[in-house]
């Protein structure tokens, strides 16, 4: 605009002659196949490693669908992206080919509940309710309110009954659904029943079976009795992935990317880096993606080392911003605390130390100071989301004994990430590490 308000034509034009510029110019790229690198595509058996044990075990038991049997249920458990959701959508794919060719109606619905905005059972329900009518090609003609869940169970079973011979339901996090705090048993435990049992109760013909896939096996320990009679999975276990494997799974995704465009090494870093992340094959993809996206930013036509490392600068910052952005002042300042000192004694971070440092920072910049054991469980609430770890330990601290904080994150990214919140114009990190050295040799 200018002064008098009327748009300055000049500019108006060299802005709409670099947008069309862009549209109109051949895209530079370093991708083939882009989609090689999405961590949702499921890829083809040939492209899967080493989970040969974890395909036979899903085909052999998918098999009875074949004969005309009711498979058994699984229970797929292992650390995140370990493969547990590729293989078995792989498998159940392979075994619709077949069942078509069969004349079987075979088809697997899979939903994962962690998205869900509620956790309950009606919505649970609802949900599968809605995938299965998808599935079927039929409308879902239930609304998710007004409606009592034993209503939606009847319409979903309904559905399976006259859509298929052999249904699969493929159930992802579902210890996440755990119902309502009142409900004397977790939502999960009541789906599960209803689904192990629909055969025999709701008089359904179709062979119906379920793939429970979590990383947290536990969760069928607060499987109500009832359930837990009728429920009894065929266990499958996923391990995490190291470096080698990592670099043979990115390999057979290589032809995501133009010939030429992956300098040497570049899987190796990305490799390297998801084993430090878990072992998490989805990270590695999502990373290799990355590295790819900023050089195609930078107008560049080969993805080198420099690209996977500040691709991982930013992931890590962006994971660490997620998990501090939200926190109260008291909790961020418990965890910079914790931050320096683990920065100081090369990496762990023992408690009163700690303390000690926390201390310092509230009388200095006039803030109240919380007991040790506040300042504890503040630092542990940061570890349920997955940036440190604790362990009690008794050793070498006159204070006997104490909790020492070992952080899972880059401790710098921690510490640069809450350094962006105001609170901490005050606090000089430079006298936050001496105060932290001088702690540790105190305590
Ligand atoms: N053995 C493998 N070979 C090829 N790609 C793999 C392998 N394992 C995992 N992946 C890829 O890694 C990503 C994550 O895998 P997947 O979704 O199967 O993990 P998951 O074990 O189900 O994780 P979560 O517990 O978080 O759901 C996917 O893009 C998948 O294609």
């Amino acid at each position: 605009m200018q002064g008098d308000g009327s748009e300055d034509i000049t500019d108006q034009s060299s802005e709409s002659s670099i947008v069309d510029s862009i549209l109109d110019g051949k895209r530079k790229t370093v991708f083939e196949n882009k989609q090689l690198v999405d961590s949702n595509t499921i890829v083809d058996h040939n492209r899967i490693y080493g989970r040969d044990k974890q395909l036979a075990a899903e085909a052999r038991a998918f098999r009875d669908t074949l004969d005309g049997e009711r498979p058994p249920d699984l229970l797929l458990y292992g650390p995140s992206g370990t493969g547990k959701t590729l293989t078995v959508k792989a498998v159940a794919e392979k075994v619709k080919e077949r069942a078509t060719q069969n004349k079987i109606d075979f088809d697997f619905i899979a939903v994962n509940f962690k998205t869900m905005e509620s956790h309950s059972l009606d919505r649970a329900v609802w949900k599968l309710g809605n995938q299965t009518a998808k599935k079927a090609g039929v409308s879902w003609d239930i609304p998710r309110k007004g409606v009592s869940t034993d209503a939606k169970y009847v319409r979903l079973y309904e559905i399976v009954d006259r859509h298929f011979d052999a249904l699969v339901f493929i159930l992802d996090e579902i210890d996440t659904l755990t119902g309502r705090a009142s409900d004397d048993e977790p939502a999960y435990s009541r789906l599960l029943y209803s689904l192990s049992r629909v055969m025999a109760e709701q008089h359904v013909d179709t062979l119906v079976s379920t793939v429970v896939i979590t990383n947290h096996p536990k969760f069928r320990e607060n499987l109500d009795s009832h359930t837990d009679s009728s429920y009894n999975p065929t266990g499958i276990h996923f391990s995490d992935y190291d470096a080698n494997e990592l670099i043979e799974i990115l390999n057979r995704r290589r032809d995501a990317f133009k010939d030429g465009a992956l300098d040497d090494g570049v899987i190796e870093l990305v490799a390297a880096y998801g084993a430090k992340n878990e072992g998490d094959a989805r990270r590695a993809i999502d990373l290799l993606r990355d590295a790819g996206e900023l050089a195609n930013r930078n107008g560049e036509t080969v993805v080198t080392e420099r690209h996977v490392h500040a691709a991982n600068d930013s992931v890590v910052k962006n994971r660490v911003l997620e998990i501090v952005g939200g926190m109260s002042l008291q909790k961020k300042l418990s965890l910079y605390a914790a931050a320096v000192v683990a920065d100081v004694n090369n990496g762990a971070a023992p408690s009163p130390a700690i303390y000690t440092l926390y201390q310092e920072i509230c009388q200095r910049t006039d803030r109240d100071v919380y007991t040790q054991e506040t300042v504890n469980s503040h630092i542990n609430k940061a570890g349920t989301y997955g940036v440190l770890e604790s362990e009690r330990t008794s050793g070498g601290f006159k204070s006997g004994v104490h909790l020492m904080f070992t952080f899972t994150e880059p401790v710098d990214a921690v510490i640069e990430t809450l350094e962006e919140d105001d609170t901490f114009d005050e606090i000089e990190l430079s006298t936050a590490r001496s105060i932290a050295r001088q702690s540790i040799r105190s305590t």
